[in-house]
């Protein structure tokens, strides 16, 4: 996730040229798993006056800020708060025509000082998506072992010093626990060598986005959803996520592939009912943000997105 606030939603174009031959000129429903300011679905319920619309998101706060930026749409639009791996239940067990994902945080959620996700202010370390709900950040770094706390950076952050900070963290913490970002990025600046930073980005960046996707435990959620999600699309029905990070498209890649490849075992008839490939790809590998959008809007630099269609009935 970028570090500037976002309001414009990445790679809406693409996103909504893909879902429109779902969704045109019929009465489709259109789920949006990530609502977070609803820029993605203000610009579907635009151009497809007769789609309705579900809003899935996690943040009761996004879930208020769309209820009002959607209130001309409102015949048409559901919200629903809930984690996406929910999205079975969160359609009552419909098909559903187009599904979009645009993963991580949003500009909301950084922008929100008192909630923690950016470096760049002093705020409480909470990362909580969910507001209020499990551990924040300062629980992780005051509880976790040196062990899982490497882990966590290395895995969700991708931080080459994973074991140096972890090492420091443990030995500040038992002077006194974490409360606030301040102190963590002044631990950071220190841990992180100077010539890395040049390179690297900010010395903080890849440790506050591994700390949140344990918070969130964004992983695991997105490990169940991609299966959940697909198993609600109709025949026709396309499915589009964006993902900001390797892990996160490293799975959409995989669970579209398995479904994209034939499963008619060796020696059967190729027509065998239910064992025919359920997905067709929509996008040749992970499509990526223009120049032009990327300076326009930094946030779109790390996007990777891929599609896909549902061709043939789940077995
Ligand atoms: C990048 S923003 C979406 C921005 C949106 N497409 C727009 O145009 O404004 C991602 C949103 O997904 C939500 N989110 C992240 N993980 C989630 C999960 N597991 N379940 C539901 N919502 C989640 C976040 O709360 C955030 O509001």
């Amino acid at each position: 996730m970028a570090e500037r606030a976002r309001h414009v939603p990445v790679l809406l174009d693409r996103v909504l040229g893909l879902l429109a031959p779902a969704l045109a000129d019929r009465d489709a429903v259109f789920v949006d798993c990530t609502l977070g300011l609803g820029g993605h679905s203000e610009a579907v319920l635009r151009a497809h006056p007769r789609v309705r619309l579900i809003g899935l998101d996690r943040d009761p706060q996004a879930i208020e800020l769309s209820r009002r930026r959607l209130a001309p749409f409102a015949d048409r639009v559901e919200f629903v708060q809930v984690t996406y791996d929910r999205i079975a239940e969160a359609v009552g067990g419909a098909k559903v025509d187009g599904i979009l994902m645009d993963l991580g945080v949003s500009s909301l959620q950084l922008d929100a000082e008192e909630r923690g996700f950016a470096y760049s202010r002093d705020s409480p370390l909470d990362m909580r998506m969910s507001a209020g709900t499990g551990p924040t950040a300062a629980d992780v770094l005051n509880t976790y072992s040196a062990d899982d706390l490497t882990r966590v950076l290395r895995d969700y952050g991708e931080e080459r010093f994973a074991r140096k900070i972890a090492a420091a963290v443990v030995r500040e913490r038992a002077k006194e626990p974490f409360t606030t970002s301040g102190r963590l990025v002044e631990l950071l600046y220190a841990a992180v060598p100077a010539a890395t930073r040049r390179t690297g980005g900010h010395p903080a960046k890849r440790t506050f986005q591994a700390l949140r996707i344990e918070v969130n435990q964004e992983l695991e959620s997105l490990r169940r959803a991609l299966p959940a999600a697909l198993s609600v699309l109709a025949v026709g029905g396309r499915i589009v996520v964006e993902s900001y990070q390797s892990l996160e498209d490293r799975m959409v890649k995989r669970a579209f592939a398995d479904l994209a490849v034939s499963r008619t075992p060796p020696g059967l008839p190729v027509e065998l009912p239910g064992h025919g490939p359920q997905l067709k790809l929509l996008t040749r590998g992970a499509e990526v943000a223009s120049e032009q959008e990327v300076e326009e809007n930094p946030r779109a630099a790390p996007v990777r997105l891929r599609a896909a269609e549902r061709i043939g009935e789940a077995t």
